[in-house]
């Protein structure tokens, strides 16, 4: 059958991708790199939920806190740093960093990378054909000569409680721009969304309450994480009430607060409530129906990202859409493993994966490293014990705390913190590492290189950390260990 695009030069190219998040930026941007071509579709703003509304605002947010904590921990710097952090000021630096949603600088990147942008709602149309709509309702179709990469992204789901909906309710969108410290901020749940944010506000003045629908915050993690946080949240005059869910919500539109009523009968007030219950696919409205896909699901791919219900090898999907790994640094991860395997494909090789191939996104499935800017800060990467135990692995666990090491007592006066590795004895390898405390984000990398590197521990013995560091937890684990 005759092609009606094939000579449509401008609205073909080899590599169409739905969503200009960090995933499609980076899909984009590799296909380009590899000498095929390649346009973006975006809705809102190219460079996504992260840039915007997740990461960026949150971690800027957060680090004047940090900042401040830190030099409180050290006797002699404590005493000069006595005034509260200063909202305005702080809330001014985040805006440096997000330019208030403006994606101008983005934008030109693209253009400087030669990747094309169109503006508009991005739906399949079929197999290699992409409808996007714009803003005025005009509507225009791309042709995909060799792939369709969906990077969509996630919504924030929402809690069934009575009047949510009605209340103007805090996703991670408010929780992120907000212009103003809300005097007192009731957040629903107990993830890492909930536990940074209730972090940032808390250091800014708010009264913060989480409701926790469970015994324990970051629940998935080691046990440690979600102590050491309730710990240090709770420190922070952040009131945790766990096992308690809320059941109804209303503002009362004089006083503008909101009353929240929760399952064992208490009454709060508050100004803003944040639902901070994980995620959902951005695939409702994506026309999956026409590739025969139901809508509003995950999109289930392969190492290579290739959704795996539907035939040939044209359908992609990367990042927080496809489910495997929702952080930024492994939707990137996997949105240079799926354009590596376009390029492959088109080069006629069949890449094929699963030997740490370019094109094979597989640390998705062991070694997915995650930071965490709470107070303390907490990082993980691989597997819990309980997830190695349930992996049928022989798990041995080593822990160790962080405060005994020479480099954490100088570096902070009161240092609290804790080391875990779990260890596969039959291959004597570093399968998950989870450690809490300042520079626990920094300090992770480490694991995850000794977990990819699949370093025996005997060799491990041989990285010697430098003294004095926070790192010579690696030399005590190693000794706890029996090395
Ligand atoms: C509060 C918060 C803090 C976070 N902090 C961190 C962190 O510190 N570190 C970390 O690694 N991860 C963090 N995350 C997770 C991180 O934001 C996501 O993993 C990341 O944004 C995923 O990138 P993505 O490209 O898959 O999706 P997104 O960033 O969501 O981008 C998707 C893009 O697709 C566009 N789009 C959607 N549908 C269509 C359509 N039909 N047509 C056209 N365009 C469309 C959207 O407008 C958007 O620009 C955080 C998340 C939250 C909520
Ligand atoms: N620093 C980081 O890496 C970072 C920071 C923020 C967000 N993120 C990513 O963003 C995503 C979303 O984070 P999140 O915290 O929203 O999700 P999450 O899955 O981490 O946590 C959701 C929390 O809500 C609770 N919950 C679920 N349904 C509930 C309900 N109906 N009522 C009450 N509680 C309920 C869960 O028990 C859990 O405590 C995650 O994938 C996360 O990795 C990463």
């Amino acid at each position: 059958m005759d092609d009606p695009y094939e000579n449509t030069h401008e609205d073909a190219y080899d590599v169409v991708v739905v969503g200009g998040g960090p995933a499609g930026e980076v899909v984009a941007d590799r296909v380009v790199r590899s000498g095929l071509t390649a346009v973006v579709v975006e809705a809102e703003a190219v460079g996504g939920e992260c840039s915007y509304r997740a990461c960026v605002p949150s971690k800027a947010l957060l680090r004047p806190g940090a900042a401040r904590a830190e030099a409180r921990s050290v006797d002699g710097a404590r005493q000069t740093v006595t005034a509260p952090l200063d909202p305005a000021r702080v809330l001014a630096r985040r805006d440096r960093f997000t330019g208030r949603g403006d994606d101008t600088g983005q934008a030109d990147w693209l253009d400087g990378a030669g990747i094309a942008l169109v503006r508009g709602h991005g739906r399949l149309a079929g197999e290699r054909r992409v409808e996007v709509t714009g803003a005025d309702g005009t509507l225009r179709t791309l042709r995909a000569r060799r792939a369709v990469v969906i990077c969509t992204g996630t919504e924030p789901a929402l809690p069934s409680v009575e009047g949510i909906d009605r209340i103007g309710v805090w996703t991670n969108r408010q929780a992120t721009t907000a212009d103003a410290v809300p005097e007192r901020l009731v957040v629903i749940g107990g993830g890492v969304v909930a536990c940074e944010t209730a972090t940032a506000w808390r250091s800014l003045g708010s009264s913060v309450t989480l409701l926790v629908r469970d015994q324990a915050l970051l629940t998935g993690w080691e046990p440690c994480a979600g102590e050491e946080v309730t710990r240090g949240l709770s420190d922070l005059g952040v009131t945790i009430r766990f096992g308690v869910s809320a059941v109804r919500v209303a503002r009362d539109e004089t006083t503008r607060t909101v009353t929240v009523e929760t399952d064992d009968g208490a009454t709060l007030v508050c100004d803003e409530v944040l639902a901070a219950v994980g995620r959902r696919p951005r695939t409702t409205d994506l026309g999956l129906g026409s590739v025969g896909l139901p809508a509003g699901g995950r999109l289930p791919v392969d190492d290579t990202c290739r959704v795996t219900a539907v035939d040939g090898d044209w359908l992609h999907a990367v990042g927080d859409v496809n489910h495997r790994a929702p952080l930024t640094h492994m939707a990137k991860y996997q949105a240079r493993a799926c354009a590596a395997a376009i390029a492959e494909r088109a080069a006629g090789r069949p890449a094929v994966t699963g030997g740490g191939q370019p094109w094979s996104a597989e640390a998705d499935r062991f070694a997915v490293p995650q930071a965490v800017f709470t107070r303390p800060e907490v990082a993980s990467v691989g597997l819990t014990e309980r997830a190695a135990r349930e992996a049928g692995l022989a798990v041995r666990t080593v822990e160790y705390r962080i405060d005994d090491v020479a480099g954490a007592a100088l570096h902070a006066d009161d240092y609290r913190g804790l080391a875990k590795l779990v260890v596969d004895e039959t291959r004597g390898v570093v399968v998950g590492c989870t450690l809490t405390g300042p520079m626990a984000t920094e300090l992770i990398h480490t694991a995850t290189v000794a977990i990819v590197g699949e370093v025996p521990l005997e060799r491990l013995w041989h990285a010697v950390p430098a003294f004095p560091t926070v790192s010579e937890v690696w030399l005590r684990l190693l000794e706890a260990y029996g090395l």
